[in-house]
């Protein structure tokens, strides 16, 4: 048997879980990585039930689906995280783990805090990093700026960003707590964090009980039958 062809439990995984209130910059710093790391790292995209904003593109920021859709699929257990958020749906799916890991890229993840606390409890390991924002009212400022959100859902958001700050002092759940200041400051201390975890990255056949990446593809590789 060949080192790709050896089985990886989801124990054996690493990945980057980055994590942050709406609007703190996460997006951002993923894209810059994508560039800088472009053939190293690999974004999964998660599934949101949430409306596109302008300019983003279903399987590249996120797959765009609706609730019904959605919550089957979760019922179908394809998600190694779910969340409701704001009345939205947002979720990883085993199936875009391993879309990145077949590649032999390391995953980079964008979650929520319930998310990062869902992966560590599954036994997903590497490093999770909490992107702070200096302030709330920068936070603010940052969603105003967006102009993607309405008066009501940026306020909903930055109190939503107290809790979710709080919650990143948990024992054990975050390795690194970035302040996301200056962009370009913020973006190297991530960038430096992550560089460790790039040298295991090779392709990887990872089998969740009961699903496999051959399964996945045969079955056209949306994890339908996992
Ligand atoms: N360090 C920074 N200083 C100033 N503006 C920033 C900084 N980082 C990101 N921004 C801006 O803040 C806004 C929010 O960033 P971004 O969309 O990346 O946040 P997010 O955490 O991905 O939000 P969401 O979870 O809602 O998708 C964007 O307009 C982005 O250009």
């Amino acid at each position: 048997m060949t080192q790709e062809e050896k089985s990886t439990s989801p124990q054996d995984i690493q990945t980057v879980v980055i994590c942050g209130p709406s609007g703190v910059g996460k997006g951002t710093i993923i894209n810059r990585l994508k560039e800088e790391l472009a053939g190293k790292i690999g974004f999964c995209v998660s599934h949101t039930t949430r409306q596109p904003r302008s300019g983003e593109v279903d399987g590249r920021e996120y797959w765009f689906t609706n609730q019904e859709e959605m919550r089957n699929r979760v019922e179908r257990g394809e998600f190694l995280e779910v969340n409701e958020v704001h009345g939205e749906l947002y979720g990883t799916s085993r199936a875009a783990l391993l879309d990145v890991m077949s590649r032999g890229l390391l995953p980079v993840l964008d979650v929520d805090v319930k998310g990062a606390r869902d992966l560590r409890s599954s036994g997903i390991k590497g490093l999770y990093v909490f992107l702070a924002p200096p302030s709330l009212d920068q936070l603010e400022n940052r969603l105003r700026l967006r102009k993607t959100e309405t008066e009501a859902s940026i306020e909903r958001r930055v109190s939503a960003a107290s809790s979710e700050i709080e919650a990143s002092k948990e024992a054990g759940l975050f390795d690194e707590v970035v302040v996301n200041d200056v962009l370009d400051n913020a973006f190297e201390v991530v960038k430096s964090k992550i560089t460790p975890f790039l040298q295991d990255a090779r392709p990887k056949k990872v089998r969740f009980p009961g699903c496999n990446l051959l399964t996945l593809l045969r079955d056209g590789g949306d994890g339908s039958r996992c």
